[in-house]
């Protein structure tokens, strides 16, 4: 059966993703002023992206073209199946709510992001339109960064996870399997896998965007590495007061990340740099909102989640 997706944030993800889902029907929903300009056209609009693929990946996968180009065409109101928002996460409701009035003829949507919070915003304004589509919820582990505004680099080969936003295993049977995204994996512990992300992302990426460091750097260098571990325990004991168990030592895991990803910029510092809006509002503000409710302080993860915040609100160089 071919699927009839939408996508919405044809970014690096977004581009990855709709590589692998190419045999379906794909369609994007643009920024509302591009889909708007185009909407009366007699052609339909296509949005065009060319992506590579990596050394990494090439050796891994040596029969796949080393590049391939696509042009999707824009959402013009057809019934989804899956409306997949790969957008940042502080920009859901945002890229959403130019579409609100369509959105009964989508099924599901998926939030394939990074970071913590916006699902349940989406929930609570989905639920007060009326819209009865189902949420769901992925994560990633692929690598891929834009090389400007059409064109994207697919750096590592990953895994996609998704499961349901209020997850019901016995809902999940009823998921046909013909209805499910190539290059996804539906699981019931979504909200667990997506914790083991947030856990680390909350070391990793405000550290390397206050620094301005690359990843591995947080290990190699002394002082970064201290800060490193005073960190990770803040976040780990949170997470143990929460009664959400990650599956192994963060310090531990957060080095091997640093090193296995040494020569990348985190996101956060990508976008620090770019003088963009970072996701630590949804990473480390998503787990100062939660310490709040209960009462608990995270003094290093509110000092670096203020530092890195001025920093970005200002526009400052630095
Ligand atoms: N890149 C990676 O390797 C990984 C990323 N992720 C997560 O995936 C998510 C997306 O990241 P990534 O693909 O890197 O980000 P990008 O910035 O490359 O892509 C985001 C896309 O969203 C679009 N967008 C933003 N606002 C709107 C709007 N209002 N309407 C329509 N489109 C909009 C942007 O459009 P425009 O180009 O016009 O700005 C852009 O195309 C993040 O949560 C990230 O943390 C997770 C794992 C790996
Ligand atoms: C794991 C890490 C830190 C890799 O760079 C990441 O997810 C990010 O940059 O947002």
């Amino acid at each position: 059966m071919s699927l009839s997706i939408g996508l919405l944030g044809l970014g690096a993800i977004g581009t990855v993703m709709a590589s692998y889902w190419r045999q379906h029907t794909v369609f994007v929903l643009g920024r509302c002023a591009a889909a708007l300009q185009h909407a009366h056209t007699e052609h339909q609009y296509k949005h065009k992206r060319s992506l590579t693929y990596g050394p990494a990946i090439l050796n891994q996968h040596p029969e796949w073209p080393e590049a391939l180009t696509l042009s999707l065409p824009q959402w013009n109101h057809q019934r989804l199946d899956w409306l997949v928002v790969t957008t940042k996460a502080g920009d859901t409701l945002e890229a959403l709510l130019p579409y609100a009035s369509q959105l009964h003829r989508v099924e599901r949507i998926l939030l394939l992001q990074n970071g913590m919070g916006q699902h349940e915003q989406l929930a609570h304004w989905l639920k007060k339109q009326g819209l009865p589509c189902e949420l769901w919820r992925g994560t990633s582990t692929d690598g891929a960064y834009r090389l400007d505004k059409t064109r994207v680099m697919y750096a590592g080969l990953g895994h996609v996870w998704v499961g349901q936003h209020r997850s019901n295993p016995a809902r999940l049977c009823t998921l046909p399997t013909s209805c499910r995204l190539p290059h996804t994996e539906v699981v019931t512990d979504i909200l667990a896998r997506q914790r083991e992300k947030l856990a680390i992302n909350a070391v990793i990426n405000p550290l390397t965007a206050h620094y301005r460091c690359l990843n591995g750097e947080l290990a190699s260098n002394i002082r970064y590495r201290q800060q490193l571990q005073a960190l990770a325990t803040e976040v780990e004991q949170f997470f143990l007061q929460l009664g959400w168990p990650l599956q192994e030592n963060l310090f531990d895991r957060v080095i091997q990340i640093a090193l296995s990803t040494a020569q990348n910029r985190s996101s956060s510092l990508q976008d620090v740099l770019a003088n963009k809006a970072t996701e630590l509002r949804h990473i480390s503000g998503y787990l100062l909102t939660q310490a709040n409710t209960s009462g608990i302080e995270l003094p290093l993860t509110r000092a670096l989640m203020d530092q890195v915040n001025d920093r970005t609100e200002h526009g400052k160089q630095f």
